[in-house]
């Protein structure tokens, strides 16, 4: 098969509520995931041997990195012995709660699954997934989710379009360490999903919603608080993603978005970034798949 590349979006949790805490420490959610049009992006080529490469010297390129792992994982499965080169290319900041190293995880699965000729279904790769993040299942089905349990019960939800800003403060968060924490609120009562959202509904669902890890982020992390205080007084809905870092504020169209994006203090970086309906991973898998189907021109 011809080398390809496939697209691996951010995420950001519109709101993140911890409802209590299981026998094994892990923590219930009720979250609202959104996928958007910037990301990473995985390259992959046929080869004997499993590769890979990062344009980014900080992370790890051997078995630590949430890609190899995914090859390994798939290849332990299907038994299948083939190799591949892959090129990883990263836009989005590690332990940003953009969910990047989940979201490399699943493009992972996905276009191994399709170099290989493995022809694994969705629910297969979201099984597989979940063994390697409670992230990756999301970015594996490809679709904005409501999210309860751990974050592996998914019911996928249509969103209005939106806007983000999104500010990156500059300093990596462990998931582990704010789950860990003392401060953690974890008794927010569990709310129920609306039956559809529209642009109204969807506004007073997000009101009602907060993100609970927000300040125990704020107290350990002082750059966290600034860009909250910042996008605050900038756009008036800011809010933290995930466990943090980063830190969002959605706006009516794209032209605000960008012009709150300009007053950015130029300590931190930020990106303007647009709501999806449906994955760009799933998109760019549905054109290389009728690309395959048509043959060669
Ligand atoms: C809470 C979220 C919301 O999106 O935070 P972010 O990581 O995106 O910031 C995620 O579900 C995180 O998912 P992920 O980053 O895949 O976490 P994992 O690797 O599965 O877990 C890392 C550690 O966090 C803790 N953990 C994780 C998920 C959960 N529901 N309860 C927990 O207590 C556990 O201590 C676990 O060892
Ligand atoms: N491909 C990858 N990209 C980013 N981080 C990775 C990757 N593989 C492993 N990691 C590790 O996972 C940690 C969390 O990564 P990431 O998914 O970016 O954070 P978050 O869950 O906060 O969005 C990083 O600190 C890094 O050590």
């Amino acid at each position: 098969m011809a080398p390809f590349s496939l697209p691996a979006p951010a995420k950001l949790n519109l709101f993140l509520h911890i409802n209590g805490r299981r026998q094994d420490g892990y923590h219930l959610l009720q979250t609202l995931f959104v996928l958007l049009d910037h990301g990473d992006t995985l390259d992959f080529q046929p080869a004997d041997t499993l590769s890979l490469r990062c344009d980014n010297p900080a992370l790890p390129v051997d078995d630590d990195n949430l890609v190899l792992r995914a090859a390994r994982l798939l290849q332990q499965e299907t038994g299948h012995t083939a190799g591949a080169r892959l090129h990883l290319r990263k836009r989005l900041p590690a332990g940003g709660g953009v969910g990047g190293g989940s979201s490399d995880a699943a493009t992972a699965l996905w276009g191994l699954n399709l170099l290989w000729g493995l022809d694994l279904d969705v629910d297969t790769l979201a099984r597989l997934g979940l063994s390697l993040g409670a992230d990756v299942p999301v970015f594996v089905r490809g679709r904005n989710a409501w999210a309860e349990g751990v974050g592996e019960r998914l019911q996928a939800v249509e969103l209005p379009p939106l806007w983000f800003l999104v500010v990156d403060p500059g300093v990596s968060v462990s998931t582990a360490r704010i789950f860990g924490d003392g401060e953690l609120t974890r008794h927010t009562p569990a709310i129920t999903l609306p039956a559809s959202l529209g642009a109204a509904t969807f506004e007073a669902f997000l009101k009602e919603g907060h993100n609970d890890c927000e300040a125990v982020a704020r107290r350990l992390f002082p750059a966290v608080d600034k860009a909250l205080d910042w996008l605050q007084s900038e756009a008036g809905n800011a809010r933290m993603t995930g466990t943090g870092a980063c830190c969002f504020a959605h706006f009516a169209d794209q032209q605000d978005a960008h012009n709150a994006l300009r007053h950015l203090p130029e300590y931190w970086t930020g990106f303007v970034a647009r709501s999806t309906e449906i994955s760009p991973l799933h998109e760019a898998l549905a054109t290389l798949r009728a690309r395959q189907n048509s043959g060669p021109a």
